[in-house]
């Protein structure tokens, strides 16, 4: 067999991370029409491009369709020409959806909690309209660990983003599929397919905690290679014996 190119050597680890997550996490099952959402950053990008070829060969069948949240109040430009040819290229229905929210209602909350919780719930009525079971969102690898580190260190909790959450509720998944892939790999992807750089001009963002993590995170690398394996390994592997328990916990014991 001939060598591999640098090219289909990164792609075929982005794959193998790709179907690795979805498998031991059970992320896709027979019938599943999941809702993609394509918010025309790089990770989103790749995940259409993933899921769009595993959904035609692919055991158990789905189907995909896209979907990019417009925040009318946010001066957010999207080119959305680019996402609709990206989605429908790739065999993708793509659907556009105008949403807003209006930030002096309820100044407790940040705009950037508003607008986020905002575009879930946009996400969540159009799984319903498309008949969707699942939402895949496009987290990969770094946001989960950046997202436990910024939990433990800035919320005392030890939790992230999880690969699978199932929301009875609501009657809904939403799934991560690129929980396995490193965003290093994504960052080589997207200068090989091209990705068009969307224009980001939100008034409100600054999300320093998620670079300042990133920081962190390259940091540990640098003491230990293998860092983000422990500290993803460390999610499966809680010692609830070694860790404390208060005193009216005990009891309960
Ligand atoms: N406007 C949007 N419409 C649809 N889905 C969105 C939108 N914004 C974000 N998402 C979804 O939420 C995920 C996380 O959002 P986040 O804002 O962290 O990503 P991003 O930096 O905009 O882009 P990406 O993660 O695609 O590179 C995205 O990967 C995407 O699946």
């Amino acid at each position: 067999m001939g060598k591999l190119t640098e090219e289909a050597k990164l792609m075929r680890r982005i794959e193998q991370r790709f179907m690795k997550g979805i498998v031991q996490y059970g992320l896709i099952e027979e019938g599943d029409k999941i809702l993609v959402g394509l918010s025309g950053g790089k990770d989103s990008l790749a995940l259409l491009e993933l899921l769009a070829r595993r959904s035609r060969i692919y055991k158990p069948r789905f189907s995909v369709v896209a979907v990019h949240v417009v925040m009318t109040n946010i001066a957010y430009e999207s080119d959305m020409d680019y996402l609709r040819t990206y989605a429908e290229g790739l065999g993708v229905p793509f659907v556009r959806y105008e949403t807003s929210f209006d930030p002096s209602t309820d100044n407790r909350k940040s705009p950037c909690f508003l607008c986020s919780w905002n575009r879930r719930k946009a996400l969540f009525t159009v799984a319903k309209e498309q008949g969707c079971n699942k939402i895949a969102l496009g987290h990969h690898m770094d946001d989960i660990l950046e997202t436990l580190l910024m939990n433990m260190t800035f919320q005392g909790a030890f939790s992230t983003m999880p690969p699978r959450l199932v929301m009875r509720k609501f009657d809904m998944t939403i799934i991560r599929p690129m929980c396995l892939v490193h965003e290093s790999d994504l960052v080589e992807m997207a200068a090989l397919r091209g990705y068009r750089k969307q224009i980001k001009n939100c008034p409100y963002e600054k999300d320093s905690h998620r670079s300042e993590m990133k920081d962190v995170l390259k940091r540990l690398e640098e003491m230990n290679p293998e860092a983000r394996f422990s500290l993803w390994s460390s999610m499966n592997n809680v010692q609830a014996d070694l860790l404390p328990v208060e005193v009216g916990e005990q009891e309960k014991e």
